[in-house]
């Protein structure tokens, strides 16, 4: 193995009511998100008692994985931040580390951003450690396996009555439209990953039961598109077309966080039961063991080639 440490980069979230608006502010530094959101996001956070869960799955993931490196953590929003992490990388004399990201998409926001995140890291740090970022596993059989448990279970948790009549509804953070359609080398990645990872669940748990990909956590000016439906307008359309349960799957992300906890079991959760339909939400990947043990596998695989320049560019951001 040519690699002598693991680093994990994530999110970041706040851990205390202080830590939530200069958090926020870390997120949208540029990227033209209206205030009034940013507010009703500061909401959801204080709701929670300015505690996402976001760190503390990072602490468990890295708790139980199980590779004979030293494991590192750094985020791009908050506490450890990369920057701090990389320098005690150096300090600790690591030279070549992977960089296991906590997003498994192609896109913007889900690789290029987390890229960009640690070329700035080691550029700030002088003789800073190699970091190489290990290959999206939206489609690795452990991702997709811990996803299909999951998804299994929640079917099960319904009541016995609607489980034959459950669509599975596959949910991801929107993006825009202008970044999905220039996600990975050929564009239209993020999409097509979302797609490809949410057949080879449902083929696993069920292969003749129907699926949807909608989308949740929509940011951003109203006047800029982003990817539709919304999961909540969708749940009103499946009750209208006669579906009384629904299996909600967040595919799009690897852990039960704030987009997950707030959006999806506080809002659609709200929208199901005001509509008379049974929602059960499957958990995700977090520390579930086919998980944990891909990481180790990926570790293994041969170095992976670096993304092309061109790949995932950042969006034009038009002065306001
Ligand atoms: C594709 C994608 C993922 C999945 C890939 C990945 O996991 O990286 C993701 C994850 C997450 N997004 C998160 C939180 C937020 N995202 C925001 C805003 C935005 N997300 C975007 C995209 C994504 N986001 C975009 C295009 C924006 C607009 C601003 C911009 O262009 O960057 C905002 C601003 C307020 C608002 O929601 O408007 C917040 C607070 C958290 C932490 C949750 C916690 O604290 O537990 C996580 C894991
Ligand atoms: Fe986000």
């Amino acid at each position: 193995m040519p690699y002598d440490a693991l680093l994990v980069v994530s999110f970041g979230g706040p851990e205390k009511p202080d830590d939530v608006m200069p958090f926020l502010e870390n997120v949208v530094r540029g990227r033209g998100v209206p205030r009034e959101r940013l507010l009703e996001v500061e909401a959801h956070y204080q709701g929670f008692g300015g505690v996402s869960p976001i760190n503390q799955q990072c602490r468990d993931l890295i708790e139980a994985l199980d590779v004979d490196l030293p494991v590192y953590w750094g985020n791009r929003n908050w506490h450890p931040f990369l920057e701090d992490t990389v320098r005690q990388m150096k300090a600790d004399g690591v030279r070549k580390a992977a960089a296991f990201v906590t997003a498994a998409y192609s896109s913007y926001s889900s690789c290029r951003q987390y890229l960009d995140d640690i070329d700035r890291a080691r550029a700030a740090v002088p003789g800073a450690p190699e970091i190489v970022k290990l290959r999206h596993y939206y489609d690795h059989p452990g991702f997709i396996a811990a996803m299909a448990d999951h998804t299994r279970a929640a079917l099960e948790a319904l009541p016995p009555a609607d489980r034959d009549g459950a669509r599975f509804v596959f949910t991801a953070h929107s993006i825009p439209v202008s970044m999905a359609r220039t996600a990975g080398p050929a564009g239209g990645a993020y999409e097509a990953q979302l797609r490809k990872a949410a057949a080879l669940v449902t083929e696993q748990v069920d292969a003749g039961r129907s699926w949807d990909l909608v989308w949740q956590s929509r940011s951003g000016p109203p006047s800029v598109p982003w990817l539709e439906p919304d999961v909540c307008d969708h749940l009103e359309a499946l009750y209208e077309d006669g579906v009384r349960s629904v299996v909600v799957v967040p595919i799009g992300f690897v852990s039960d966080h704030m987009e997950v906890v707030y959006d999806l079991d506080i809002e659609a959760a709200t929208m199901a039961d005001k509509l008379g339909m049974a929602l059960s939400r499957a958990a995700t990947a977090g520390t579930h063991p086919r998980f944990v043990s891909m990481v180790s596998e990926l570790l293994a695989e041969p170095e992976p080639v670096r993304c092309a320049a061109t790949c995932c560019p950042a969006p034009v951001r038009r002065p306001s």
